[in-house]
């Protein structure tokens, strides 16, 4: 059996990428969505986000055989706790969290009877809010599903058709697996960001307001990720510390070498390293993936 009613709860840069993606990609099913925030709720109808904006989370989810949660994942708990007195028996909730065991946990504990898929589309931009959604974003991209052993298999199959349909390519793994793998690839370059960007802020004195004026290279990439939502990004480091202090910590003792290489003049320890990193950068695009920049092929984010 096919899913044919969802419901969003969340009509941010997620939710409504998600609620978009379904009116374009798979328009026999129908949605329905909610936000806390009353005016993301009139933004994400004003922009069609979902079929239906619905003014209470009981009534978006009354009918849903697909619940998915799109909030911060700090708020995961609170959101599945707001859909409990309506969710209908057998439906399905997933998530769309960064970080995937905390927020199995948080769902878990508000939700104890319902079939929990948890996932993460990992896709996404600097930008948030209900105007920032667009219905390519998952487009060739990976969505991590982190099931629990017990979850039926028939419930990750619906969500994975789901995920397949609106144009990405899914992966099952372990929860705490993704959280290790995703404190590398995301969570730690999102930290390195927010830490060079505001560096160079403190710095701003001292280079004379040089750095804004010359940042045309390599510090404006940084400056996009650091631009990133702050709630989000608060919440994910709190959900996801163990994984994240641990690849910290090996990335501390990295830079520290690197840091001795500059102070001892090693060039062979640069350079060995400089083309180790050059590597990776090419057998990533020989895969495909260099379309992974959030602005591939759009002109408009
Ligand atoms: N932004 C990304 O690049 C990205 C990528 C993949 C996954 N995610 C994950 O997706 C989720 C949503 O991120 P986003 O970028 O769409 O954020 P967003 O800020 O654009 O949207 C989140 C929405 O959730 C609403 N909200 C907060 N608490 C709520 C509650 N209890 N009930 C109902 N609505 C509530 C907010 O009003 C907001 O409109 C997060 O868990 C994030 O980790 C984000
Ligand atoms: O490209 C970006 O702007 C993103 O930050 C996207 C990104 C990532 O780090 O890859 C950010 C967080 C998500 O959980 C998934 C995707």
């Amino acid at each position: 059996m096919s899913i044919e009613r969802i419901a969003i709860i969340g009509l941010g840069l997620i939710g409504g990428s998600i609620g978009l993606a379904l009116r374009e990609m798979l328009p026999d099913i129908a949605t329905t969505g909610w936000d806390a925030d009353r005016d993301v709720r009139r933004k994400a109808a004003e922009r069609g986000l979902v079929g239906k904006v619905s003014d209470s989370a009981d009534d978006a989810v009354r009918d849903a055989q697909l619940v998915i949660l799109c909030v911060p994942v700090g708020a995961m708990g609170a959101a599945a706790q707001s859909i409990a007195g309506a969710l209908p028996p057998g439906a399905i909730v997933s998530d769309v969290g960064s970080s995937k065991h905390s927020v199995a946990q948080a769902i878990a504990k508000a939700l104890p009877d319902a079939v929990v898929v948890p996932a993460h589309p990992v896709a996404g931009t600097e930008k948030s809010g209900p105007e920032a959604g667009f219905p390519e974003l998952f487009r060739h991209r990976w969505c991590i599903l982190t099931p629990e052993d017990a979850t039926p298999a028939e419930a990750v199959e619906q969500v994975a058709a789901v995920w397949q349909g609106l144009g990405a390519k899914v992966e099952i793994m372990e929860p705490a697996h993704h959280d290790l793998v995703l404190a590398v690839t995301s969570h730690i370059p999102h930290l390195i960001a927010y830490t060079i960007v505001g560096t160079a802020s403190d710095l701003e004195d001292v280079t004379r307001g040089e750095v804004i004026k010359y940042s045309a290279g390599g510090f404006r990439d940084f400056t996009r990720i650091a631009a990133s939502d702050p709630t989000m990004w608060r919440d994910v480091f709190l959900t996801n510390r163990d994984a994240v202090l641990e690849v910290l910590g090996r990335f501390t003792e990295d830079l520290t070498a690197l840091q001795r290489a500059i102070r001892n003049g090693d060039g062979d320890t640069l350079f060995e390293l400089f083309e180790r990193t050059r590597t990776i950068r090419r057998s990533i695009i020989e895969e495909g993936q260099d379309d992974a920049r959030p602005d591939f092929g759009r002109s408009d984010h």
